[in-house]
């Protein structure tokens, strides 16, 4: 493994770890004030890509069921490793059904899916990504798969990165100064990052 590679392993081995050490009532609060955030920046008309918290990710269920209720559109992601690895999304409804991942310890959506650029094609999305850090120039510290990079480098590839806004979630205490964990070309800059503090704009 390279020396970058094996410093952003050890990077994401600290948060996985800190994040572990939090409590159910503080992670009850952080969802709730959470929703409150997003529910607040995020328009009721707006098509939410999101995602379903796996390991201690903050969770944004209580912001995406608020989301359906008030007539919002919400889509999750599968991962999708036939023939190359990627993620397809599906469209979400309150009581649609998951599946766990037969790998990877995280709960999917069944059911048809869509690639990101047929999703783009039907028009702007905003995205909420999941994250273990984001520093203060945007970039963002993943799970490792490097799927939602991969994503991006096609969605700048076809010319529609301005038709997604991307918001990383995380706690307050992952928001970090720039040159805190190692960036590489390939990863993606988010517009922003949301906490259950607030939304803060990165570009
Ligand atoms: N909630 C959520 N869903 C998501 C992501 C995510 O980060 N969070 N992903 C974002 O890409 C994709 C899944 N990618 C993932 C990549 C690595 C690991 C992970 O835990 N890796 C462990 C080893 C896991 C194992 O093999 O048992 C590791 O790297 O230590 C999880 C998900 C799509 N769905
Ligand atoms: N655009 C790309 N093209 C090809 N390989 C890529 C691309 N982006 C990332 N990768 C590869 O994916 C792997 C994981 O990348 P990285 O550690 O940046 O993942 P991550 O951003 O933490 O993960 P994720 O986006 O799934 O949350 C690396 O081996 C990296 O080289």
């Amino acid at each position: 493994m390279s020396e970058i590679a094996e410093a952003k392993k050890a990077a994401r081995a600290r948060i996985r770890s800190a994040r572990s050490t939090l409590d159910v009532a503080e992670s009850a609060r952080r969802a709730d004030a959470l929703g409150r955030v997003l529910e607040e920046h995020v328009p009721a008309r707006a098509r939410v890509a999101a995602y379903l918290p796996m390991a201690h990710e903050p969770d944004v269920r209580p912001f995406l069921t608020r989301h359906l209720r008030r007539g919002g559109q919400v889509l999750l992601p599968r991962v999708a490793d036939d023939p190359v690895p990627r993620l397809e999304w599906v469209s979400w409804a309150a009581q649609s059904e998951t599946r766990r991942h037969p790998v990877l310890p995280l709960d999917e959506p069944v059911g048809h899916a869509q690639t990101l650029s047929d999703v783009l094609a039907e028009g702007p999305l905003q995205m909420l990504l999941p994250a273990l850090a984001v520093d203060t120039s945007g970039h963002r510290l993943g799970q490792g798969g490097g799927y939602y990079d991969r994503m991006f480098a096609e969605v700048e590839a076809a010319d529609l990165r301005e038709q997604v806004s991307a918001w990383a979630v995380v706690g307050p205490e992952e928001v970090l100064p720039a040159g805190s964990f190692p960036v590489e070309p390939h990863d993606l800059a988010v517009d922003a990052v949301v906490t259950p503090e607030g939304l803060r704009r990165l570009r």
